[in-house]
């Protein structure tokens, strides 16, 4: 718990966190949500605001009862019953903290506070004592420090050090300030005031214009010790500095920082999803560190770097925070390579570059009409691939079209290559399926027996892939076939071509069982 060298992290998910509208959590929620941020060894965790609720209290001092291996803090305004609000809560904390504040901004003193400079001041001086006899670790923020005169921001953290504050937090709490502008603050106020080294200094920001991460490692850059942040960056309007953005990026560039953080990367990806699951604010999939695509590949060029030698487009493993592993996906972008490593990591060999080949191109049509290629989309192009190289196709599917309108026959359209002669034809049936299987039947004159048809889908979702197989009978000879799809009308044509195409070359097979469906 003591801040040693390195970098204190101050998480307010529990706090700023649940300002933002629609995120209030119960008592028994915001205990859940401590014991993972003690887990991941956060060093402070400002659990509520004592003072804002009866059920708010009882969070605070029920996390400060649980809590042992992290400071436990509770927020208030610069008054005494706020204060000794707070200072009840944290009281059953293994170590607590009081952190105070006052707006200093000219907006915020004389629109919102209606109190000239001297009055917050001598607020903030007694709020500080106040607090200091109830607590031996207070800190004190001067809200909306990021629009505030320096030379009052000077005045007011002396007076306040001298008040026993032992942390000073910079808050840029409207968002407003860019990196050099804040880091320049930092180093004005530290160079400026007299008894700054007293204090841990700390920086606290907000998202605004999207640089809250940017604005904390600026401050971190210039003497800060302790950064206030949350899980996904959770946070009033448009959030706080996210925590695991924060954390990684001063681990990653160790190299530029000058100490690192004492957090347990790992559970970084497990408490994001906790308080997702919480809130029911999920993470955008693009979101660092802990967004589902963070380590993902799809791009055939970065998906082969990345197989050759993960840094060529990694610079943290996925491992390292929480993720079992970095992700290959398949879709259009992927190339040959990808899609060779996931088919053999599933057991699917290719016994020629013609089987890889053709396995490929089918992948490269399917990703077209498919977000995301999963493994059972593999193991069925690969039969597919197999099939078509194996077996004279002699007859194939060029173009079909189905036309199916509430109260009206369904009629099929296709064209099928036969034997090297395009041949097309249309046909109506009781549903679409039946109107293609007419159409097909009306080009190739075969009376065959369907003894069996069936659909699954391969994958879950609207855009997944449908797989029929169809049994016929004739003469005798029982065939199945199979064709894979993400319509399923246009996989039952193919299913059906497949078997009559079976029918043909099996011509002298009399043990069709054997083949199974
Ligand atoms: C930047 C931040 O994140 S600050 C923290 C923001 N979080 C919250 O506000 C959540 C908890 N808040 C609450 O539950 C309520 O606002 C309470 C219980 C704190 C106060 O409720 P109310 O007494 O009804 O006051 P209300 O919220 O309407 O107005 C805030 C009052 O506090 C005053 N105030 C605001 N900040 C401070 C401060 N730091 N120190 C002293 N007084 C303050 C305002 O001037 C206003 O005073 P007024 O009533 O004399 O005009
Ligand atoms: C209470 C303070 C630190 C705050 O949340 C802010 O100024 O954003
Ligand atoms: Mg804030």
């Amino acid at each position: 718990m003591s801040s040693g060298d390195h970098l204190i992290i101050f998480d307010t998910t529990l706090r700023d966190g649940e300002q933002s509208p629609g995120a209030s959590m119960t008592r028994e929620e915001k205990v859940r949500i401590a014991r993972a941020l003690e887990r991941l060894r956060v060093d402070i965790i400002e659990a509520g605001f004592p003072a804002a609720s009866r059920g708010d209290f009882e969070s605070v001092r029920a996390v400060a009862e649980t809590i042992r291996d992290s400071r436990v803090c509770g927020l208030a305004r610069a008054n005494e019953a706020d204060i000794d609000r707070a200072g009840e809560a944290v009281a059953p904390a293994a170590a607590g903290r009081i952190h105070t504040f006052i707006a200093t901004s000219p907006v915020h003193m004389e629109k919102k506070l209606q109190l000239t400079p001297d009055q917050v001041v001598e607020r903030a001086v007694a709020a500080v004592s106040r607090a200091r006899n109830l607590c031996d670790d207070v800190e004190f923020s001067p809200e909306d420090a990021g629009r505030s005169e320096p030379d009052f921001l000077c005045r007011i953290i002396e007076a306040a050090i001298d008040a026993g504050a032992t942390t000073i937090n910079i808050p840029d709490t409207v968002g407003y300030n860019l990196p050099e502008q804040f880091a320049g603050l930092i180093k004005d106020l530290l160079q400026r005031i007299p008894n700054a080294h007293r204090a841990v200094w700390s920086a606290h920001c907000h998202n605004d214009l999207g640089l809250a991460v940017a604005n904390s490692l600026a401050a971190f850059g210039e003497g800060v010790r302790q950064i206030e942040c949350t899980i996904n960056g959770l946070g009033e309007r448009a959030g706080n500095a996210a925590l695991e953005e924060i954390v990684m990026a001063v681990r990653t560039r160790q190299d530029e920082f000058p100490c690192d953080t004492r957090i347990e990367a790992k559970e970084l990806l497990p408490t994001s999803r906790l308080v997702a699951n919480i809130t029911g604010f999920q993470v955008q999939p693009n979101k660092a560190i802990v967004g589902v695509n963070a380590f993902a590949h799809e791009s055939g060029i970065h998906q082969d770097g990345v197989l050759k030698h993960r840094e060529t487009y990694e610079i943290m493993r996925a491992e390292d925070v929480g993720w079992g592993t970095n992700r290959m996906v398949l879709g259009k972008h992927s190339g040959r390579n990808a899609f060779r490593a996931r088919c053999e990591e599933l057991g699917i060999r290719f016994d020629s570059a013609g089987q890889l080949n053709e396995a490929f191109q089918r992948f490269k049509e399917l990703a077209d009409k498919k977000h995301e290629i999963f493994d059972e989309d593999l193991q069925a192009l690969a039969t597919e691939a197999a099939v078509a190289l194996e077996e004279d196709q002699a007859v194939t599917l060029v173009a079909f079209r189905c036309c199916s309108e509430t109260g009206e026959t369904p009629v099929a359209d296709l064209t099928l290559l036969v034997d090297g002669n395009e041949q097309q034809n249309s046909a109506a049936g009781d549903g679409p399926v039946d109107a293609a299987f007419k159409a097909i039947d009306g080009i190739l004159g075969v009376r065959a027996e369907l003894l069996l048809y069936s659909v699954n889908n391969i994958t879950s979702g609207t855009d997944a892939q449908g797989e029929v197989t169809v049994r016929l009978e004739r003469g005798g000879r029982v065939v199945n076939g199979q064709g894979a799809d993400t319509d399923i009308v246009i996989a039952s044509a193919k299913a059906y071509l497949n078997a009559l195409n079976r029918l043909r070359n099996t011509g002298e097979r009399t043990h069709p069982q054997a083949e199974g469906v």
